[in-house]
């Protein structure tokens, strides 16, 4: 079989994880940039070594349902179809299985991802890739053997340092679960004060007494514990705390041991009973208290929210026939909850559309809300190809109704941005150019890190820098200053870095194009990645047929990462070398694209212009020159600076704003191509407006036209890349 290929790894790359040796347990407050709070983080978070896998293993062809479901045949092993998994007998039992584990109705206990042929037993707990299941199915077969022992791969021996860390864990996990007190402990007054505390005051203790929950006075946190594994033992624990903000606002903080990207709980499991068809998944365990309680049904909390649905939940979920999503009560929860629910298999999936009438669960519970009608009434995942308005209404009402959320995350570090753009987008395409060397790169690092930072999984694809220089100089603009003037303080940026949602694709040089988009369709299953960053399109047009003209390459590469962007719910953002630049002409969208229909794929694109001078760097700007959401165009200065490597708005006063110049094309449209002083820089600049070409009625109209029908001049068409 195939050696697995490592196409995807994370932050520390190569880095040696520090080894710190504290043991405290105190609270840290420090920024979650997942969930984009503030977090009690523990210091015994910090104490163990980082994620030593850095490197994810991906076989070389992924593998598909087919491929399983052949192997499985062709070495004669029932199985049969799940919603997210295939369910096999488990050859690590010798006895017919009958144990505590979760199993399919036929007694089958091993559930194979369908997607990654990754494999839980649920019997016996082990676990591993479909190259591991392979491998024993293989040994069985040649040594006549009817199971397997189960240690041969529980028993893959862990380095002395993993061990130590484990063990470590397992302590501070113990240590802070026999520290908490059980509600029922606590006097009526504090009880009620902490269920205050975390807006729960309509849990009744007996509720939180079913879900196992304690206070840990230390840091007056809520304690959620995982139970799981073959001895339903204690594997970790979640603590919410509840702090104010500078602006005096309740912010709730977790942290969990061990650290979140291995805290696989599904708050609420021990509960569910073998013969429960029907689950409410919800993102945060008051949420799951809250529709127990109020309605009897078996209900489980994502381990990190809306964040993700790791996959390794899945067999998990397997039993349910009904799987009802009821996330949150905001949009962002709203536009996970149907991505998940791709994962989970979209017939059994329904969903609770977030409203006023509809907020979390705790929060309707709170309200005095009927809870079951709100679950009664969730609408199925399945869509039809062919809908009426009937049935769009309410969508569209969502829209209408949350337009900020609709809008998209907001750039922190790029406020003029935000006000183009209004924000970034799942299932969009941006493309993004700018002259050689003009720090295209530099610039999309620190435009992918602020999204990063504000929660959005993101994944890279940096195939002309490699992954050690590009996180050089992400870590550089995070930590926002020359770190090798610094490298006492690497550690502590370090750590927080390693925090973000990131992950790096490993390829580096000439790409095929199926090989980057399996790897990004991969990435999405396992991460749930909302960001893929390609630099650059050059990089995937070698591998294509040469003997096609090279247009028609780029557009088909285009084609494919739009298809992508828009089926996964993916935004991607593309960095496209210029086919032409002349030195003393800003580049404009024709400059990019072979043809009128590449540029009609982009719902966005970006421009770094770089005004040439002589005797230093050219001063840059960014253009906005298509943006289909809404249809505004602009461009507002940057000013670059060396050490931080970060781009920012010049103060004001220093700058002069510049006002997109509206070029009629050929075909009649307009394009916000090239870019002239305003003459009325003064004023604007005081409203620190950008301008938009909406100042002029006739042509603004055309402008919003040529951009949704993204008709380009042709001028200049022509050219090689
Ligand atoms: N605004 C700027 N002013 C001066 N130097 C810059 C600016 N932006 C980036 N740089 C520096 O210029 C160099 C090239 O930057 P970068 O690799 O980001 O450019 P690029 O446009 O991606 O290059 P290429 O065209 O080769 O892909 C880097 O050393 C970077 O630090």
């Amino acid at each position: 079989r195939h050696a697995p290929q490592r196409c995807l790894t994370t932050f520390p790359l190569s880095r040696q994880p520090p080894w710190h040796s504290q043991t405290q347990a105190f609270a840290v407050p420090r920024l979650c940039y997942a969930t984009k709070r503030w977090s009690v983080s523990l210091n015994l978070c910090r104490t163990f070594k980082k994620d030593t896998k850095s490197t994810l293993d991906i076989p070389l062809g992924p593998v598909t349902v087919t491929d399983i479901k052949h192997y499985l045949r062709s070495k004669d092993v029932p199985f049969h179809d799940g919603y997210s998994c295939l369910h096999a007998p488990s050859i690590f039992c010798e006895q017919p299985p009958g144990g505590s584990g979760t199993l399919s109705k036929d007694g089958f206990s091993i559930f194979v991802d369908k997607t990654t042929g990754q494999f839980l037993c649920m019997e016996t707990g082990v676990e591993g890739s479909w190259e591991d299941l392979q491998d024993c199915l293989e040994v069985m077969q040649k040594e006549g053997q009817t199971s397997m022992n189960p240690n041969v791969l529980l028993g893959y021996p862990a380095s002395l340092e993993e061990q130590e860390e484990r063990e470590m864990e397992l302590r501070e996990v113990q240590r802070i679960w026999s520290s908490a007190v059980p509600f029922s402990d606590l006097h009526d007054e504090d009880a009620q004060l902490a269920k205050t505390m975390f807006g729960m005051g309509k849990l009744t203790n007996a509720t939180l007494k079913r879900f196992n929950v304690r206070f840990f006075k230390p840091t007056k946190s809520l304690v959620f514990p995982w139970f799981g594994g073959r001895d339903s033992g204690l594997r970790g624990v979640k603590l919410l705390s509840a702090g104010t903000d500078a602006a005096g606002q309740v912010v709730y903080t977790e942290a969990t041991v061990p650290r979140p990207s291995s805290y696989h709980n599904l708050f609420g499991l021990p509960l569910v009973g073998r013969k429960d068809s029907e689950v409410v998944l919800t993102g945060r365990e008051a949420d799951s208290m809250a529709v127990s309680q109020a309605t009897g049904l078996p209900s489980l909390a994502l381990p990190r929210g809306v964040s993700c649905l790791p996959p390794a939940l899945l067999p998990y979920l397997e039993q349910f026939r009904r799987v009802t999503l009821w996330l949150g009560g905001d949009m962002r929860s709203w536009e996970a909850s149907k991505v998940f629910s791709r994962k989970l298999g979209l017939k059994r999936c329904s969903l609770v559309r977030p409203g006023n009438q509809q907020p979390s669960a705790a929060e309707a519970l709170a309200q005095g809300r009927n809870l079951g009608r709100i679950v009664k009434s969730s609408i199925p995942a399945a869509h039809k190809s062919i809908v009426s308005f009937k049935q769009l209404r309410d969508d569209v009402y969502g829209e209408l109704s949350n337009t900020e959320q609709v809008a998209g995350v907001k750039w922190t570090r790029f406020p003029d941005l935000t006000k183009i753009l209004k924000g970034h987008r799942k299932g969009e395409l941006t493309v993004f150019t700018g002259p050689t060397g003009s720090g295209k790169t530099t610039f999309i690092s620190e435009y992918a890190l602020d999204l990063c930072m504000n929660g959005v999984n993101t994944l890279w694809g940096s195939f002309e820098i490699n992954n050690v220089r590009l996180a050089k100089i992400m870590l550089t603009q995070f930590s926002m200053q020359r770190l090798e003037d610094n490298l006492e303080q690497y550690d502590a940026w370090a750590d927080r870095f390693e925090e973000l949602p990131l992950y790096f694709m490993t390829f580096h040089g000439q790409q095929s194009l199926k090989v980057v988009l399996d790897t990004m369709q991969h990435a999405v299953y396992l991460y749930d990645i909302s960001h893929v960053v390609i630099d650059n399109l050059q990089f995937m047009m070698g591998q294509e047929n040469l003997s096609v003209d090279k247009f028609a390459v780029q557009d088909h590469i285009i084609g494919a990462f739009r298809k992508f962007a828009t089926h996964s719910s993916c935004h991607v953002t593309l960095i496209i070398h210029p086919r032409k630049e002349e030195d003393d002409k800003e580049l404009q969208t024709a400059s990019i694209f072979g043809t009128a229909k590449a540029s009609q794929e982009a719902d966005n694109v970006l421009i770094l212009q770089e005004k040439k001078l002589v005797t230093c760097p050219g001063r840059r700007s960014l253009q906005v020159a298509k943006n289909r959401f809404d249809g505004d165009v602009g461009i507002f200065p940057l000013e670059f600076n060396k050490g931080s490597l970060t781009f920012a708005t010049p103060l004001k006063g220093k700058h002069k704003l510049r006002k997109v110049k509206l070029e009629k094309t050929e075909e009649g449209g307009v394009e916000g191509g090239e870019v002239e002083m305003s003459k009325e820089v003064g004023k604007k600049e005081k409203g620190e407006k950008i301008e938009k070409p909406a100042k002029a009625p006739r042509t603004a109209k055309t402008v919003k036209g040529a951009q949704a029908s993204g008709k380009t001049s042709p001028k200049g068409e022509g050219k090689d890349l």
